[in-house]
């Protein structure tokens, strides 16, 4: 058997994809074989197939900024991705120095000259709303343990089935809330939104609890009680449930209904528990939002993704009890691990259906043949309330160029 051929080049960074949201910059980028940028600097390698097109080995790595530090990303763009990029060499020997950058998100358009200014990228753009869809089916189909269901304190892995996993309806939580049925890819209809989204969880967050971030307030709702400030059934019925109509006596009946009439000021109440309740507002109305939608078209999967959910327990449950209660057990809530970053996996996919053309460098596919979760483990209550599980993650995967 021949051995393929291998190259050595000196840089490392050949692609990288932006999505540039409202709230969030998230970045991912193809690191030519090393563990990460600051670790590795000794070049990756081209191995040479039978059929003469080049398969660089690498790593897809993550990163995020919050857009009104906008500023630090290009930072972090200039020193860890520019000085690493003067792009992969083929193996015909021209070297392909033109870092190829795929941009979606709202932030595509707004800040694409501010980036042209200060960095000299060009954006290629890509449609947000395909790069979630492509992001989402990438990470299914290639991605193993991406999509788990979290549901009574279990986090249950999911095995995709490939032939079976259209129709779906995925719900992009991020500042505004998109509802998308799939039905293959790029095979997709936006059917639904809602401005009741993350955006709204952190915005009203900071003015109630003069909290001053995101991880923040997610500390405050793990310390406190929605029953403090939400009306619940039994505060409304005399302690009893409502059982006729399957309302139980802790069901909300109404978020932040005790308010009324506690006779009580904002400073009266713990920021926690002001935290919590919203938390559980938020959620639970998505995850109802959701169920509808998904009842309109008779979807049974629904998958969440945004970085509004990141990872915590509570949200997810929160979710997941709204889709199960709604819709009797029918439709099953499902996450994924790298929830934050389906628009940019997406436009980072999108190179993929550029291979038809005649463009000079072709990235053919990626391959991803193992995740490699830096912070282990399958259950999220070993991390601390506010830990990414997408902090440090890379991807391992390979590009063929033709
Ligand atoms: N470190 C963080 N800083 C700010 N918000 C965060 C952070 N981590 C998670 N979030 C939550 O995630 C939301 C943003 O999620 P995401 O990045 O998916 O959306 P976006 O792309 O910024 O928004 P949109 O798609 O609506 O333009 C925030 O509104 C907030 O609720
Ligand atoms: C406007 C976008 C698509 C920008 O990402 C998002 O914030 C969103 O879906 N907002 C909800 C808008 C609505 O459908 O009411």
């Amino acid at each position: 058997m021949d051995h393929p051929q291998v190259f050595r080049f000196s840089t490392q960074i050949s692609h990288l994809a932006l999505d540039i949201g409202g709230t969030l910059i998230k970045l991912v980028y193809f690191s030519a074989n090393g563990d990460s940028i600051e670790e590795s600097r000794d070049g990756g390698s081209i191995v040479v197939g039978n059929n003469g097109c080049s398969v660089v080995q690498g790593r897809l790595c993550f990163a995020k900024f919050e857009t009104r530090k906008i500023d630090d990303c290009l930072e972090f763009i200039r020193l860890n991705i520019l000085h690493h990029s003067s792009g992969v060499q083929h193996p015909n020997g021209t070297a392909c120095d033109k870092l190829s950058v795929k941009a979606t998100g709202g932030g595509a358009f707004k800040f694409a000259d501010l980036f042209k200014e200060k960095l000299g990228i060009h954006f290629d753009k890509e449609d947000e709303m395909h790069c979630l869809v492509g992001g989402a089916n990438f990470l299914l189909k290639t991605v193993p343990r991406e999509a788990f269901t979290y549901l009574d304190g279990q986090k249950k892995f999911l095995q995709i089935d490939h032939k079976d996993l259209y129709p779906y309806l995925l719900v992009n939580i991020g500042s505004g809330v998109s509802m998308i049925k799939v039905d293959g890819d790029g095979k997709y209809e936006r059917i639904s939104g809602t401005s009741l989204g993350g955006g709204t969880f952190l915005g009203l967050g900071k003015l109630l609890t003069k909290c001053q971030s995101f991880d923040e307030l997610l500390e405050l709702s793990h310390h406190g009680n929605n029953r403090v400030i939400d009306m619940l059934v039994g505060d409304i019925y005399g302690g009893t449930d409502y059982s006729k109509i399957g309302l139980s006596s802790t069901a909300i009946a109404s978020s932040f209904g005790k308010a009324i009439s506690d006779g009580k000021e904002l400073e009266d109440y713990q920021p926690e528990d002001v935290a919590r309740s919203l938390l559980r507002m938020i959620s639970n109305n998505i995850g109802q939002i959701a169920y509808l939608n998904a009842l309109r078209f008779g979807l049974k999967r629904i998958f969440f993704g945004g970085f509004f959910i990141r990872g915590l327990e509570y949200t997810m449950d929160t979710i997941s009890v709204a889709v199960h209660f709604w819709s009797r057990g029918e439709a099953k809530a499902m996450f994924l691990r790298h929830e934050g970053f389906l628009g940019a996996l997406g436009a980072f996919a999108s190179y993929k259906e550029q291979s038809q053309d005649n463009s000079e460098m072709k990235p053919q596919h990626h391959t991803v043949q193992r995740a490699i979760l830096n912070c282990s483990g399958d259950n999220v209550r070993h991390f601390p309330v506010t830990a990414n599980l997408n902090d440090g993650e890379t991807i391992e995967c390979s590009i063929s160029l033709v």
